[in-house]
């Protein structure tokens, strides 16, 4: 279905609309103008990303305002924290936390339900202060984070990234929602406590004979609004999934990092915005890591199709649900596989 050419649709987000979606690069988006006096920069800048979301889904950002110190900084307290003896990382299971904080272990997690689990670990934390606690008014998805014991500067350096990615989302929320046909401010209300949901990733190197269902990470769309990605400069894992089929390498660019989209902007965009289908496979031969954090809506927000993608011949495609329900429901379904009783 294309419905560009429908003519009782005076939305613009509509008008760009197509479903067939055969890209084969990734745009890289520069930001440096995100935060310009000049509304008609902006929205030029906005232009830029609506076409990358209706057409691909995905994009690269470089100019991003993320330190580098606090990129290396978090990667390194990844390297050290995998790099511990399995029964202080175990000692972290995820499956211990109410609420998905904590460790993944290797085919832990299965994000593709066809697959045998994911040949990756993860360690997951949510919202919390640097000099405080956790958050604990979320509702459904209230959990404090766990912590190594005797990890010297492991929290901060995972708590820094987390503030400086929140602070990166922050910012494009008001590029969205202009993308969107939307007053700027039109998030503020739905994002006053991110539900943003960081992960630390290793992937060992994957030798041998291919196996399709045994995968670093499985094909799978993300679930939040969108996702905001390190990945190692030298190592290509991650692929993504076009509509001829064809999976295209999202290769790293240094300076970079990657945003794609998750399936509460499709559903607040009636599928008009792309949550895309990815995976990584690292066959490099050397371990892999990458950061992504995941950020919603504040999860007590109902995800519903906004004005600007609905038209009389497009009505709504999803039921209306909260962001926290949504959330909650495809974590348990893919930790399901893995669940023992502690
Ligand atoms: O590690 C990557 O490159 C991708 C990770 C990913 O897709 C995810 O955690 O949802
Ligand atoms: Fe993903």
């Amino acid at each position: 279905m294309d419905i560009s050419t429908n003519a009782k649709s005076r939305s613009l987000v509509l008008a760009g609309f197509r479903t067939a979606s055969t890209f084969e690069d990734i745009p890289i988006i520069n930001l440096e103008d995100a935060r310009n006096d000049d509304p008609v920069v902006r929205r030029a800048l906005a232009d830029q990303i609506r076409d990358a979301c209706i057409n691909v889904g995905f994009f690269y950002v470089k100019n991003h305002g993320m330190p580098e110190d606090t990129i290396s900084k978090a990667v390194d307290a990844a390297k050290r924290f995998f790099a511990l003896p399995q029964s202080r990382k175990t000692a972290l299971d995820i499956h211990r936390s109410p609420n998905f904080k904590g460790y993944t272990a290797l085919l832990g997690e299965n994000t593709n339900p066809e697959n045998r689990g994911d040949l990756h670990e993860g360690f997951d934390i949510g919202w919390e202060e640097l000099t405080g606690t956790s958050r604990t008014d979320d509702g459904l998805m209230t959990g404090e984070n766990v912590w190594p014991a005797d990890m010297p500067g492991f929290r901060e350096a995972a708590l820094e990234y987390y503030h400086s990615a929140v602070r990166l989302g922050r910012s494009l929320f008001p590029l969205f929602a202009l993308a969107l046909d939307l007053p700027e401010t039109f998030f503020d209300d739905k994002t006053t406590k991110p539900a943003a949901i960081m992960r630390l990733l290793y992937y060992p190197p994957q030798t041998g004979p291919v196996d399709d269902r045994l995968q670093g990470i499985g094909a799978h769309t993300d679930y939040e609004c969108f996702t905001i990605l390190w990945q190692q400069d030298d190592v290509q894992a991650l692929q993504v999934l076009n509509a001829n089929g064809k999976w295209v390498n999202a290769i790293p660019i240094p300076g970079t990092l990657v945003v794609n989209l998750g399936d509460q902007f499709a559903r607040w965009t009636n599928a008009v915005f792309r949550s895309t289908v990815h995976r990584a496979i690292n066959r490099s031969g050397v371990e892999r890591f990458s950061i992504p954090l995941f950020f919603g809506t504040d999860y007590d927000v109902k995800l519903e199709a906004l004005p600007s993608c609905v038209s009389e011949d497009y009505p709504p495609q999803y039921e209306v649900v909260t962001a926290g329900e949504y959330v909650k429901s495809r974590l348990e379904a893919t930790y399901a596989h893995s669940k023992v009783e502690h």
